[in-house]
């Protein structure tokens, strides 16, 4: 899906020596020597970025990282200045708060095209309180707002929302409205048939995405640690698998949903069971009305890959939420594996892949096959609150999107 070719409406003559404020979501993962172990968030903001250095602006580049309570030195944000002066062929610039007086000098001896860093926007409570008048503080040192950091969009916080009230205009980057595109508008309007494949721990965590998804979809393919409510509501027999025993009322009303819809419902056939929730567990599969008294379903079985594989063989779309069982034991991970490669290779197929966040594409990660999708959503909430249907806060707020 084509990008658009501007942030936004600005032109170059918006641009030209103007301080934007672009909030970004560098929320990166880094190990106890504070190294980046993944920096596809950061890579993901370098289009938008590069763009309005190469129009002349001076950015002002903000995020959060991880959820410190105050100032938190393990929270700070130096540590990926290396990374992105590399990334952007400049020297970025760092400065040791977000708001303040050192932040308005360093922003004002900024030259055009230079990229400022600011310190993580959370060392402040008011940045998650949507405090007017720190929203405001953080407005102070720019005259527009872009906002590329869509898996921040969920949350209406200073630097997402409140800023939007201080600057005009407020637009969308590229990141943010190639999620959008996808999470959106490929959803809204998607090639058929159009499948859901949904997954992931527990029903009550899904059910918004799998009712919204219901009303779209062609078919809906089911793995994961849910399924045995699903099982259960049917009267089959779970053993130790992971239940919600409060749920099952709304399982049985989920597949009655599906039927009278009109969408041909996929639960896995058959089971990898375990004898406990480890890596080496004893392992062996069985059929999925018949999983053994002590034994838990931890990944879905040959047979389920087979069906899903060739169901997915006829679909245009496909968007995949939740990994199909405990993938990261490698015992169990052979069921979200073969998913992901047959996703891969339906996108060399031309159907469109999309991945909605959190552990599906830390899944499709592992395996090697982030570039084969069509597209990789960089928000684990933000994807499943679009997927839900709800409108995001930090979206809402902008002029063009
Ligand atoms: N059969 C199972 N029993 C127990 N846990 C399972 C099972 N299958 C998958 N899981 C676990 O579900 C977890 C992922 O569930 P989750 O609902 O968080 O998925 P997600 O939506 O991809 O991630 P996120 O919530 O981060 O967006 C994984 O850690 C995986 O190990
Ligand atoms: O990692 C994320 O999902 C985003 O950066 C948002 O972080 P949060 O859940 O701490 O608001």
């Amino acid at each position: 899906m084509a990008s658009k070719r501007s942030v936004g409406t600005l032109t170059e003559s918006d641009l030209k020596g103007k301080k934007v404020f672009l909030r970004a979501d560098l929320n990166v993962p880094l190990d106890d020597s504070q190294k980046i172990t993944d920096d596809t968030r950061i890579r993901a903001s370098v289009p938008t970025i590069k763009f309005l250095m190469g129009k002349g602006a001076k950015v002002i580049l903000a995020s959060h990282l991880g959820r410190p309570k105050g100032v938190t030195p393990k929270y700070s944000l130096k540590p990926l200045v290396p990374r992105l002066s590399e990334l952007l062929g400049v020297d970025v610039v760092m400065a040791n708060d977000c708001i303040g007086e050192e932040v308005q000098k360093l922003a004002a001896t900024l030259p055009d095209g230079g990229v400022l860093l600011l310190e993580n926007v959370r060392f402040y409570k008011e940045e998650e309180k949507n405090d007017p008048e720190f929203a405001n503080k953080l407005a102070s040192v720019a005259d527009l707002y872009v906002n590329d950091a869509f898996g921040t969009a969920h949350r209406a916080h200073a630097s997402t929302e409140g800023v939007t009230k201080y600057l005009r205009p407020s637009v969308a980057g590229f990141l943010m409205q190639k999620e959008l595109d996808y999470l959106v508008g490929a959803v809204a309007n998607p090639k058929k048939p159009f499948a859901a494949i949904v997954g992931g721990s527990k029903v009550s965590t899904k059910i918004g995405v799998i009712e919204s998804l219901l009303a779209k979809v062609d078919i809906l393919i089911l793995g994961g640690g849910m399924i045995y409510t699903f099982y259960k509501a049917q009267g089959y027999a779970v053993g130790k698998s992971l239940v919600e025993e409060d749920k099952l009322e709304l399982a049985t009303s989920l597949i009655e949903k599906a039927k009278s819809k009109g969408v041909s419902l996929l639960l896995p056939t058959d089971i990898v069971v375990a004898d406990k929730f480890a890596a080496d567990a004893e392992s062996k599969t069985v059929p999925a009305s018949a999983i053994p008294d002590g034994w838990m379903g931890l990944d879905i079985g040959p047979d389920s890959i087979k069906t899903f594989s060739e169901t997915l063989d006829t679909t245009k779309t496909v968007i995949w939420n939740g990994p199909m069982g405990v993938f990261e034991f490698e015992k169990f991970a052979a069921g979200t594996d073969a998913i992901a490669k047959k996703l891969a290779d339906i996108t060399a197929k031309g159907v469109t892949t999309i991945i909605g966040g959190g552990d599906s594409v830390a899944a499709v990660e592992k395996a090697g096959l982030a570039d084969k999708m069509s597209h990789i959503s960089t928000g684990g909430g933000a994807s499943l609150e679009l997927l839900e249907g709800k409108t995001l806060p930090g979206v809402l707020a902008l002029n063009d999107a």
